[in-house]
């Protein structure tokens, strides 16, 4: 891990002027048993363009999820990645222009916050010199730190599945190719949970029958999602997360059960309250995305879902330079 930072002093300026872009997917964690080590990389695409300014200001241009409700000063999540990152790399700035265009919906569980901390240590690090550049382990590291777990910001680095792990403080991620007949369609609630709350739903310890049934519906995910779909509705079973967090999420869960007793691989899609189903072929996505409007019309009173029908996203974040 990189743990050295530079003092102060000496932070080298940013050249000003530079403008670059970075596109990032959304992403959908756990996947089921996958709690904190599987995700998915999703075409719901946020758009973070950076430039380099020599007046100290900070600009803004927001559009878009949270365009009325995000800061416009340092305290943004992206200004507060970007510093980290610059700072790690030995850079600071002397003032950035930042528009961003939102479009990956926030604290739903398609994985806002790790699309933003990705776009903006990503930006950092192609503003810096080539020869100051690191590679994207290095980015797959810090953002891990910032988000206190790495299955949102890999797939979102990498694109595709990602399958991540951690040794001590150590954050790394093995990228697989999900078969193509494989489609997310996800219901969006228009009600929100935070991430830090639904961890705060947890237990700290689960007994080893729950952990052992678990790493068995993990095991199988992978195989399912990789090579044989037909395993998908008991490869995601989980033990570890979903019954402890469906309290704050009731109509999430309603609509989950539903799915899951018509036969679609239906979860929760990250810490909630979106859910995700994994359908095998065209066919079995427009059944599952027309079960989901009457399923909500008649039993979740009060609550409006979007569903969107996408794609696995398999590039990953990907930086425009405009200007150096
Ligand atoms: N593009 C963004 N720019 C600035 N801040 C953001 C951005 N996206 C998310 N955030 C911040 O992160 C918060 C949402 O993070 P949270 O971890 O709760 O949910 P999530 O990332 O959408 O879902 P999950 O982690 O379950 O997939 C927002 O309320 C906002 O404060
Ligand atoms: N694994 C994380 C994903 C959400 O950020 C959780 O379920 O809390």
């Amino acid at each position: 891990m990189e743990t050295t930072q530079p003092a102060a002093g000496e932070l080298t300026t940013l050249a000003a002027g530079q403008q670059l872009t970075v596109r990032v997917p959304g992403t959908s964690a756990n996947l089921g048993p996958g709690y904190d080590s599987l995700g998915l990389a999703l075409s719901i695409y946020d758009t973070l363009t950076v430039e380099t300014l020599d007046n100290g200001e900070l600009e803004f241009e927001l559009s878009g999820e949270g365009a009325d409700t995000l800061p416009r000063d340092a305290s943004h999540l992206v200004v507060r990645a970007i510093n980290t990152a610059l700072e790690r790399l030995g850079y600071r700035h002397n003032g950035l222009k930042i528009t961003a265009d939102n479009v990956n919906p926030h604290g739903r569980g398609l994985g806002s916050s790790a699309s933003a901390v990705v776009a903006a240590v990503t930006a950092a690090n192609a503003l810096v010199p080539e020869a100051a550049q690191r590679g994207r382990e290095w980015i797959l590291q810090l953002t891990s730190e910032m988000e206190g777990h790495p299955d949102n910001v890999a797939p979102a680095i990498f694109g595709g599945l990602a399958l991540s792990w951690q040794d001590s403080e150590q954050y790394s991620s093995a990228r697989a190719d999900v078969v193509p007949s494989v489609i997310p369609v996800v219901a969006v609630p228009d009600y929100e949970l935070s991430t830090e709350t639904a961890r705060g739903l947890l237990p700290a310890s689960v007994g080893h029958h729950a952990a052992a049934m678990n790493s068995g519906r993990a095991a199988l995910l992978i195989h399912a999602l990789t090579k044989a779909p037909e395993f998908l509705l008991p490869a995601t079973e989980d033990y570890l997360h979903q019954s402890y967090r469906a309290e704050a999420m009731q109509p999430s869960a309603k609509l989950i059960a539903a799915l899951r007793s018509a036969g679609h691989a239906a979860v929760v899609s990250g810490a909630g309250p979106t859910v995700l189903a994994l359908a095998h072929g065209e066919d079995e996505a427009a059944v599952v995305a027309s079960r989901i409007s009457a399923f909500a019309a008649d039993n979740t009173p009060g609550v409006a879902w979007r569903v969107l029908t996408l794609a696995v996203d398999v590039e990953g974040a990907r930086v425009e330079m405009h200007r150096r």
